[in-house]
């Protein structure tokens, strides 16, 4: 049985006659394959990097498992269609708090219809994308199960200045609940989430290796998912924070050159990460200094 992903945060979604991806109950996520040369250029990504014999499991471990393509029953009621039958990521998560991050200042590629260009250009510069280096395209944060899940307007979160964009990262690894994310963060779960051997600093400090390494493809309009359990952090659990790559449908081949794009863009990610973990209480800090407390 087919439905429409409960924890999508962006890009095209299904429902109301549209077309956009679905899930099944073993874990599969299926995409459907964009008509004209976005969903072929997707396609060509997967069957190479699935099959390229200089990815190690350290850096597949970043993407979504490959499972070929599939006919199936499209979602906008158009009939079969191919799909491509990705791992869905969010199998096993209760109550996933999901943020989808545009990689990159620059999200479209050299060899793109000049009209495209035009219009990716556009966004980046009204976005946070040109100044920062990423925008955040689409957040999902739990509160807890009376609250639910505080999911704001994806377009309000595209073009927020640096201490915003910061704030939201800050909100997202806060114990708030959904009613209360105009409050002040308080970082409850900065040092578990984002931090630790295995947290999600780490995990980008070991993508970022790669990519200043690898000049196999260049990832433009790539987002980085980052996922952890809420639910379990309340707990005192682990809260498995985990980073994935999503989205090829702009991906080309490197040709011996280093991506600078999307390398540019995860140092600025990482920067902002950084930044939480060594001072969480920033903002509050400052307020109280201003106010003579400290
Ligand atoms: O349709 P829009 O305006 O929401 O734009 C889509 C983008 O949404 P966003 O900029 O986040 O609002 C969307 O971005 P996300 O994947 O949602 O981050 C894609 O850029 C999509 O383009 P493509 O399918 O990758 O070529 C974009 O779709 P197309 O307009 O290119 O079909
Ligand atoms: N393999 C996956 N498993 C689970 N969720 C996914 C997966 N791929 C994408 N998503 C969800 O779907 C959203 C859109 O995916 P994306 O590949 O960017 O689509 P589009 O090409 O329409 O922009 C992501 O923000 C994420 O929430």
């Amino acid at each position: 049985m087919l439905k429409i992903p409960p924890h999508q945060v962006a890009g095209h979604q299904a429902g109301n006659g549209k077309l956009g991806p679905l899930v099944d109950e073993s874990g599969r996520f299926y995409k459907p394959l964009q008509g004209d040369e976005r969903g072929s250029n997707e396609l060509k990504f997967y069957t190479s990097f699935s099959s390229n014999s200089r990815i190690l499991e350290h850096i597949s471990k970043f993407f979504p498992t490959f499972y070929g393509t599939q006919l199936i029953e499209a979602s906008d009621g158009s009939g079969l269609k191919p799909h491509l039958v990705l791992e869905d990521l969010s199998v096993g998560r209760v109550n996933p708090s999901i943020v989808d991050i545009k990689i990159g200042s620059r999200t479209w590629a050299p060899e793109a219809s000049e009209e495209y260009i035009q219009k990716c250009l556009k966004k980046d510069r009204e976005t946070s994308s040109l100044p920062l280096g990423f925008r955040l395209s689409g957040i999902q944060i739990y509160g807890n199960r009376e609250s639910g899940y505080w999911k704001p307007e994806r377009t309000s979160m595209q073009n927020l200045p640096a201490e915003e964009v910061k704030l939201i990262l800050k909100k997202f690894v806060s114990s708030n609940t959904s009613t209360d994310m105009d409050l002040q963060p308080d970082c409850a779960f900065a040092a578990t989430v984002y931090g630790g051997s295995t947290g999600i600093l780490s995990q980008l400090l070991e993508m970022k290796a790669w990519f200043e390494d690898q000049t196999m493809y260049h990832f433009y309009s790539c987002s980085i998912l980052i996922m952890f359990e809420k639910g379990l952090a309340l707990e005192g659990q682990n809260p498995g924070g985990q980073i994935k790559l999503i989205d090829f449908a702009h991906v080309i081949e490197g040709r011996g050159v280093i991506d600078h794009n999307f390398l540019g863009g995860l140092c600025s990610l990482i920067k902002f990460i950084s930044e939480i973990l060594t001072d969480p209480n920033e903002h509050k800090s400052l307020v109280s200094s201003v106010n003579g407390v400290n």
